[in-house]
């Protein structure tokens, strides 16, 4: 059978809670937009959503189960878990961050005549899912920050976003920096000269995009990958032959960092 993609990049997508980081995503991989649902279920503050108390209990033990209970460390590992749970009670995709902390989705874009597979990891923007949050940025190739052009909080935030990025994530990432909501012009906090700014003082290409409307959304996703493709291809010869193996042997270095860590913090007996 033909290989369906020739890399696989991870991207990750980071903001304040309500930026709009779930909407981009799913207008991205499934040119959707819808505010009904999401508000429906409620901001993750509330609880007030669909996901019943047991359930979220479930939720929370899939994450500890490790086989002594102690938290599990690896992210990506508990949002696998967290899929099947969601298909157990069809829980949709915004509870499942709630209870996880982060959720991915998967497209497939071809570049350059490279086919690339990008793994999309949205996470909560409230700050208790942090320490969950910040276990996966080592493991990104990319960065999208998100702010809310209606909201001067989100885009003051950035600064310790992108601090925490320089901490945790490896030097080669790459960012992009995206104001949200453009869509609602009346509403503006924070003026496009503003966004270009602080993105040039950063490095950082620069979009305002609108999950709503479609704006911008396609043309970001695709920049930062683009710009995490033309990263790596730099530091491999043979991109088709040996750049997945390259990733997968950084994923492997990574898990054996976590578990290098995990094994040092135990606290347990086991
Ligand atoms: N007008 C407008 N509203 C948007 C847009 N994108 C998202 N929203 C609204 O903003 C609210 C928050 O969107 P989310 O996608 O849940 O935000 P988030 O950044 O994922 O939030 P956390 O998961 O808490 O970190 C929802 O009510 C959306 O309907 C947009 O482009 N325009």
């Amino acid at each position: 059978m033909a290989k369906q993609y020739d890399v696989l990049f991870r991207l990750l997508m980071l903001g304040d809670s309500g930026v709009g980081k779930t909407c981009m995503l799913r207008r991205f991989t499934e040119s959707e937009f819808d505010p009904s649902h999401i508000s429906t279920i409620g901001k993750p503050s509330s609880s007030s959503g669909k996901v019943s108390k047991t359930q979220r209990m479930e939720g929370h033990r899939l994450i500890r189960n490790n086989s002594c209970g102690c938290f599990r460390r690896n992210v990506e590992a508990a949002a696998f878990a967290l899929r099947k749970f969601q298909k157990k009670y069809s829980i949709p995709m915004y509870d499942q961050v709630y209870i996880a902390g982060v959720d991915f989705k998967m497209k497939t874009l071809e570049i350059d005549g490279v086919k690339v597979r990008v793994q999309i990891w949205d996470t909560a923007g409230q700050e208790r899912y942090q320490t969950i949050t910040k276990q996966y940025y080592r493991r990104a190739q990319g960065i999208i920050f998100v702010y809310d052009i209606t909201n001067r909080s989100s885009f003051q935030h950035l600064a310790k976003w992108i601090s925490d990025v320089d901490e945790y994530a490896p030097d080669m990432v790459q960012k992009i920096l995206v104001g949200n909501k453009s869509d609602e012009e009346f509403r503006r906090q924070v003026s496009k000269d503003q966004g270009n700014k602080l993105a040039e003082t950063y490095g950082m290409e620069f979009f305002e995009t609108s999950a709503s409307i479609s704006t911008n959304i396609n043309e970001s996703f695709v920049r930062v990958t683009e710009q995490v493709l033309q990263a790596h291809k730099r530091h491999v010869d043979n991109l088709l032959g040996s750049l997945d193996d390259y990733l997968e042997r950084a994923a492997l270095e990574a898990e054996k960092n976590d578990e290098d860590a995990a094994d040092t913090q135990r606290t347990c007996a086991c």
